[in-house]
């Protein structure tokens, strides 16, 4: 097969640098034709991907590298399947797929022991997204975090982002439409996702919510005062409870309309800062396929 190996050396704490020669003898062993392309700068790895002939692209980095990725491909006719070694930070995809945070182990699951299954993508406005798009309190959490703090100290740099964030009063006034109906309210927090996992939180509530059934799971919270804090926060530490004010739609597509002609609203895509104020979000079901671990294709797909 040809694979052209798309890595970011930034990602997480930088391992990957050090295990890339080893992965490309582990593919060529197995008799692939592989090609590296390694990233200098962001968007390389979508201007790889959008350039890329192969039947395969191995992608290495954390979820920022493989959104890029999606995003290069998804305006293919014929779009490369994908293989995903996570070296970011965070990782909520690769957890959500089931594949291991060690270089080798994930190595030996897509030569050997993973299947291939067809997973839905997003899409907000114009950007694709994979897993989750967020806007309102903590949502600043996963961009605003300085590369050298998350290098430095992982996970915890965003945790202390978000509790930075605490106690900013986030007052969004949107008309949510969806295809149950819609819904009019000043929200705090409102969390669009593919599946059961967001900000390193396995939402065990959730598991229910399917790779490929082409729908997004909404969260939505009211903004009240002091409570919406609370109920936030239980979300995330209570696998995704849901208390009162606060909704959960399932729907393929959302048009979110700011009622305010004064808002500033910042979107948050799979950690990336992309869209802002009125959104319209669409999935496209089962729009590519990656290596996911035998497990993970029973219980996520
Ligand atoms: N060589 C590079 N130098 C600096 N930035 C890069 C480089 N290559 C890619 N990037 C940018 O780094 C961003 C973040 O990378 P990525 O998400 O892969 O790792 P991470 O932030 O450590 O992990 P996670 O998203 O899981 O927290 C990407 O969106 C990409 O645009």
């Amino acid at each position: 097969m040809r694979v052209g190996f798309i890595y970011n050396p930034e990602s997480g704490s930088g391992k990957i640098e050090q295990n890339a020669d080893y992965i490309v003898n582990e593919f060529k062993a197995k008799g692939h034709d592989i090609e590296v392309l390694k990233t200098k700068k962001p968007l390389d790895a979508k201007r790889y991907a959008i350039e890329s002939n192969h039947d395969m692209l191995l992608v290495a980095g954390g979820d920022g590298t493989l959104n890029e990725v999606v995003n290069g491909i998804m305006p293919k006719a014929e779009r490369p399947k994908i293989a995903y070694i996570p070296t970011g930070t965070v990782n909520d995809v690769a957890h959500m797929l089931g594949i291991p945070m060690n270089i080798k182990k994930a190595v030996k699951l897509i030569l050997e022991t993973g299947v291939v299954k067809k997973m839905d993508i997003s899409k907000i406005n114009d950007t694709y997204f994979t897993y989750a798009a967020a806007t309102g309190r903590f949502a600043k959490a996963s961009y605003d975090v300085k590369r050298k703090d998350k290098k430095r100290f992982g996970i915890l740099a965003y945790i202390v982002r978000g509790i930075t964030d605490l106690l900013f009063d986030y007052k969004m006034p949107l008309r949510i439409t969806y295809d149950g109906g819609a819904i009019d309210h000043t929200f705090t927090l409102l969390l669009f996702l593919n599946g059961p996992r967001v900000g390193g939180r396995n939402l065990y509530l959730m598991k229910k919510s399917k790779l490929n059934d082409g729908k997004i799971e909404a969260r939505l919270f009211e903004r009240q005062r002091f409570w919406a804090l609370i109920k936030v926060l239980t979300f995330f530490a209570i696998g995704g409870l849901v208390m009162r004010g606060g909704h959960r739609l399932s729907s393929s597509f959302y048009e979110i309309e700011t009622l305010d002609p004064r808002s500033n609203i910042d979107w948050n895509t799979d950690g990336e800062k992309t869209e802002k104020n009125s959104v319209r979000i669409q999935v496209f079901q089962e729009a590519i396929e990656i290596f996911v671990s035998k497990r993970a294709a029973k219980y996520v797909f």
